[in-house]
């Protein structure tokens, strides 16, 4: 692949009152990640959180950009994988930061992917009851998403992100060309929450996509522009909603399922969570079809797009023994959304019309995934 090295600065602010922050967005950022840290903590120290895949390719330059600058900084760097967003990892980082005796103002940088980004910031939400924070995501699904916003977290045994904090970062530092390295695969998986923002609330952006993937996937303008449309729609829903106490939870359109599939196959399986979140709205598509909600075209426009470029939309091709209808509903029940005991779903009543659906019986859903176990 290759990426568009005239990208113009992007700044996209995400607004909310004295924890609001900007996303700059662009190529060859990486080499001014120094200027802006010492520009946010003048005379801090920082810690670099990194995974031993991005650590070879990216964090030598990350470093030097952090020398030339004269902040003092030191890596940390854990496996690289799902796997690594636990306690056991999370226990590792906060007795490195405190081992450092790095203090309040000084600051943790998150450089990898989702995973290095939600346990980097769970750390620097907790240690110190809330050190300052960075982001400079390296996957197009960290760049899309998981970088903005705030939410932070590990996995556990009951399932996924079940265990955070919500803590912003004060920046957000996209370099487009640090995905020229990203394996074929984590672009896939990443294009999933890229379309997931078009299913929501914006059928033109998933029209575009439609006809531009290849030229998202091929790099160049299309995917720096695929990048700031998200982070766009992303920092509009969080500045409106920082906690998820209303339209956030929209953007877990296919994460109920796909959290639950996630789980079920078992962290650093199979199945990684973008592939887990393109199956999971292809199955919000289709329910919210057999309830009678959304067109039935409109599902199988989604099925076509995810299947085109490459994502999976079927429960039946995930492994057989993650697609027990009796363990999935189990998981499900564990989702943060649930209310008094009831599961909360993001339905659909077609292509950019996403809500919230507080109302499905627990039965219906049983129902549903015996029926996609048998697709
Ligand atoms: N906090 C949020 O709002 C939010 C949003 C979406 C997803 N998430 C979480 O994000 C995680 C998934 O993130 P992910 O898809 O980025 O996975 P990831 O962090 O595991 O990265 C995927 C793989 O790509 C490698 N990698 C990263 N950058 C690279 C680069 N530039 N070149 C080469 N290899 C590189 C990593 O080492 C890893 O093997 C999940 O845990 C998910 O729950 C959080
Ligand atoms: O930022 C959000 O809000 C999201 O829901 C974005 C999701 O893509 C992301 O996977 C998030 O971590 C899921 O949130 P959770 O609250 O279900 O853990
Ligand atoms: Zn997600």
């Amino acid at each position: 692949m290759t990426v568009d090295d005239t990208t113009p600065l992007l700044t996209v602010p995400v607004s909310l009152g004295d924890r609001s922050y900007d996303i700059f967005i662009g190529s060859g950022l990486l080499a001014e990640a120094g200027e802006r840290l010492a520009g946010l903590a003048p005379g801090g120290r920082a810690m670099v959180v990194t995974d031993e895949t991005v650590a070879e390719r990216h964090l030598p330059a990350l470093m030097a950009a952090l020398e030339s600058a004269k902040v003092p900084a030191e890596a940390f760097v854990v496996p690289a994988g799902e796997a690594t967003k636990s306690f056991a990892e999370l226990e590792r980082l906060v007795d490195a930061v405190l081992t450092a005796r790095l203090e309040r103002g000084d600051t943790i940088v998150a450089l990898g992917g989702g995973v290095v980004g939600d346990l980097a910031g769970f750390a620097a939400g907790i240690v110190r009851r809330g050190m300052a924070f960075v982001q400079i995501p390296t996957t197009l699904l960290a760049q899309v998403d998981s970088s903005v916003g705030g939410k932070t977290g590990i996995n556990t045994a009951h399932g996924k992100n079940l265990v955070g904090v919500f803590h912003q970062p004060q920046f957000v530092l996209i370099d487009t060309d640090l995905l020229a390295t990203l394996p074929p695969r984590h672009l896939k998986a990443g294009y999933a929450e890229v379309v997931k923002y078009g299913l929501i609330d914006d059928p033109v952006f998933f029209g575009w996509l439609e006809a531009n993937a290849p030229a998202v996937f091929a790099g160049g303008p299309a995917l720096a522009e695929a990048i700031a449309a998200s982070c766009r729609a992303k920092a509009r829903v969080v500045a409106a909603d920082e906690r998820e106490a209303g339209n956030r939870a929209l953007l877990n359109l296919g994460h109920t399922f796909g959290h639950a599939l996630e789980a079920a196959v078992g962290y650093g399986g199979d199945l990684v969570h973008g592939e887990a979140v393109a199956i999971g709205m292809a199955m919000a598509f289709r329910l919210s079809t057999l309830l009678g909600f959304c067109p039935a075209e409109d599902a199988v426009r989604v099925e076509r797009h995810l299947h085109a470029v490459g994502l999976l939309a079927d429960l039946t091709e995930v492994p057989a023994t993650a697609r027990d209808p009796a363990r999935l509903l189990a998981l499900m029940a564990q989702d943060k959304k649930v209310q008094r005991g009831a599961l909360t779903l993001i339905l659909t009543r077609g292509i950019g019309r996403s809500f919230i659906a507080h109302d499905v019986a627990a039965d219906v859903i049983a129902d549903f995934l015996e029926d996609e176990t048998a697709r």
